[in-house]
């Protein structure tokens, strides 16, 4: 089975070349001015062009208007949009339907309840995306380093297709591929040296992390 890598808040063109030589599938860039990892547009996509054909290029923003996605479209031209806000599944289903890219819908999950939310993008939402719910003072609804129970997503329907995401790192995301069968994982915080500051030795790790947790026992 394959897998799906997803590097998140890239910021610079080293960060960006090195995470898809070392294997990532998707790369994100991040458009939510509260974050340290927030670039422009435009900057993001003259960063994106040195890797674009070699991995999927992912725009994350949160409940962003019109207006700002067609800018993120005119600056990054991304593969995918990941909506990372309380976007509705009218609202995805718009998006999806006037910008005709792929669409991943972040979900929040906390307790089994959340779960519930999923069936509302069903068939709407190309992907999802769940994440940990932001500790209570955090201004950023995503990028805080925190991971959920992930036993929450053992026995979740298998057709729902879905990266996990939220506070995975080195140490943790070989127990987190040996707990559930995602299709792809999603890191950020887990390979920065400082907010918004990927480091390359943590990406290295973490990539040699995941090779481990994926070979046959
Ligand atoms: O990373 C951010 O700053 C961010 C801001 C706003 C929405 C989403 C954001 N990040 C997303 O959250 C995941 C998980 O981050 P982490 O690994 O727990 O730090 C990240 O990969 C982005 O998809």
């Amino acid at each position: 089975m394959t897998l799906d890598i997803k590097i998140c808040g890239l910021t610079t063109v080293e960060s960006v070349e090195r995470a898809v030589s070392l294997g990532a599938t998707h790369v994100g860039f991040i458009f939510f001015a509260k974050s340290p990892r927030h670039i422009e547009p435009a900057d993001a996509g003259r960063i994106a062009d040195h890797v674009r054909g070699r991995a999927k290029i992912v725009s994350v923003s949160v409940n962003a208007t019109n207006d700002d996605l067609d800018e993120i479209i005119d600056g990054l031209s991304p593969d995918i949009l990941q909506l990372h806000g309380s976007e509705s599944a009218e609202r995805v289903l718009t998006v999806k339907a006037v910008t005709g890219l792929e669409i991943w819908k972040a979900l929040s999950i906390g307790d089994a309840d959340d779960l519930k939310r999923i069936d509302a993008y069903e068939g709407i939402a190309n992907r999802f995306l769940f994440d940990a719910k932001p500790p209570r003072h955090s201004e950023l609804p995503g990028g805080n380093g925190v991971s959920f129970d992930w036993s929450l997503l053992d026995g979740l329907d298998e057709r729902i297709d879905y990266l996990l995401s939220g506070g995975l790192n080195k140490d943790n995301v070989g127990e987190a591929l040996a707990a559930i069968r995602p299709a792809g994982i999603d890191v950020s915080s887990g390979v920065e040296s400082a907010p918004g500051v990927k480091d390359l030795q943590m990406m290295e790790e973490f990539f040699a992390a995941v090779r481990r947790a994926r070979q046959p026992a």
